[in-house]
C-alpha cells in the first residue's frame, strides 16, 4: 500500500475500531486513516487518542480526500449515510462496504455513479489480526481493486475471495461466528460457577481449552469428529456430557443458528432496498 493512500471510515463503531486497531499494527500509519461518524464527538476523540488516527466531523471533507472509503455504519443507517456523501464520491475511489446483507448493486445505485465497490465481511477478531474475512467484487470493481482490498484485509487476518451471493452465508458463519464462540464460553463460565470452581481458575482453564482446541484443529488438520472421538473414552465423562448435548440437539441448534443468521443477512439487504424505493 503506498504511503499516501488515505482510508476514510464512515462509521466509528465496533467493526471500524477492530479494523483500525489491526491495520495500525501493520502496514498502515494512523495518519493515513480518517474516521467519521454521525454525531458522537466523544467516540471520535476516543478513536484519535487510542489509535492516533485523524478524525473529522465534516464527512464530505473526509470522503472527498480519501482513496478508499470504508462503509462502516449499520445497514439501517446506510441509505442516509451514503446519500449524505454520494455527491463527493468519484469513480477513482474504491468503496469497501462492511454492511451486512447490502449488495454492491444497491450501494452503486445509492451513490449514483459507476464506482468500484468491494463488499467485505470481516469479523471483530480483526482487532488482533485474526479476522476471517471474505470479499467479493461489485460490477465496476476490477482485479486491481480486489488486490487492494485483499491486501488491506490481509493486514488483519486471512482473506477468502467469494462470489457476492455467498456473502450472506459468510455473514451467518464467520461474520457473526465469534459471538457463537463467546456464547459458549459464557455458558462454560456459568457451569463452572455452578459446579463450584474458583472463577479465576475456571476462566484460565476455559480460555486455554478453547485456544488448545482451535490450535489442534489447525495443527493436526484432523476432522473435528476424529478429534472429538479422541477425547471420548467409552463409558467416560465426555461421552456422558456429549449425550446431554445430543439430548438438547446441540448440533441442530448451531445449524439452525447459522441458517437464521444467513437469512437475516438477506433480510437486512432487502430492508435497505425497500427503504429507498
Ligand atoms: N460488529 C461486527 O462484528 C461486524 C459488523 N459488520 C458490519 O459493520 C457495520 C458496522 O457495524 P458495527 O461497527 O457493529 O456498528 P456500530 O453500531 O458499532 O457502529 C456504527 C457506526 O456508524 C455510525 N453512523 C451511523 N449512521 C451514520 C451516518 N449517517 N454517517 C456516518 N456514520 C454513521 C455510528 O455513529 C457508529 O459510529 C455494519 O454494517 C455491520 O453489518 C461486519 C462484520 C462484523
Ligand atoms: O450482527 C450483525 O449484523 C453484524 C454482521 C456480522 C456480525 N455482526
Amino acid at each position: 500500500m503506498k504511503q499516501e493512500t488515505t482510508v476514510a471510515f464512515i462509521g466509528a463503531g465496533s467493526m471500524a475500531e477492530a479494523l483500525i486497531s489491526g491495520m495500525t499494527k501493520t502496514l498502515y500509519q494512523p495518519e493515513q486513516m480518517v474516521v467519521t461518524n454521525r454525531s458522537d464527538a466523544k467516540r471520535l476523540e476516543y478513536m484519535q487518542q487510542t489509535y492516533g488516527v485523524r478524525i473529522e466531523t465534516d464527512k464530505e471533507k473526509a470522503v472527498s480526500e480519501a482513496d478508499i472509503i470504508i462503509l462502516a455504519m449499520k445497514p439501517k443507517d446506510a441509505a442516509e449515510g451514503i446519500a449524505s456523501v454520494a455527491h463527493v464520491i468519484n469513480e477513482q475511489q474504491l468503496i469497501i462496504s462492511l454492511l451486512a446483507g447490502v449488495t454492491t448493486e444497491a450501494i452503486v445505485s445509492l451513490i449514483g455513479k459507476q464506482v468500484a465497490v468491494v463488499r467485505a465481511m470481516p469479523n471483530t477478531s480483526a482487532a488482533i489480526g485474526q479476522s476471517a474475512t471474505a470479499i467479493a467484487l461489485g460490477h465496476y470493481a476490477t482485479d486491481a481493486h480486489l488486490a487492494i482490498a485483499k491486501t488491506l484485509f490481509e493486514t488483519v487476518g486471512i482473506v477468502a475471495v467469494v462470489q457476492e451471493q455467498d456473502l450472506h452465508a459468510v455473514t451467518g458463519l464467520s461474520g457473526s461466528g465469534p459471538a457463537y464462540v463467546y456464547y459458549l464460553v459464557e455458558a462454560m463460565e456459568k457451569a463452572a460457577d455452578e459446579i463450584g470452581l474458583d472463577r479465576a481458575v475456571a476462566k484460565d482453564l476455559i480460555l486455554q481449552t478453547i485456544i488448545g482446541a482451535a490450535h489442534m484443529l489447525k495443527a493436526t488438520n484432523k476432522h473435528p469428529s476424529v478429534l472429538r472421538k479422541e477425547v471420548t473414552s467409552p463409558g467416560g465423562t465426555t461421552e456422558a456430557g456429549i449425550g446431554v448435548l445430543e439430548h438438547y440437539r446441540y448440533q441442530e441448534a448451531v445449524i439452525a443458528c447459522i441458517k437464521r443468521a444467513t437469512e437475516r443477512s438477506e433480510e437486512l439487504g432487502q430492508a435497505l432496498l425497500s427503504s429507498v424505493k
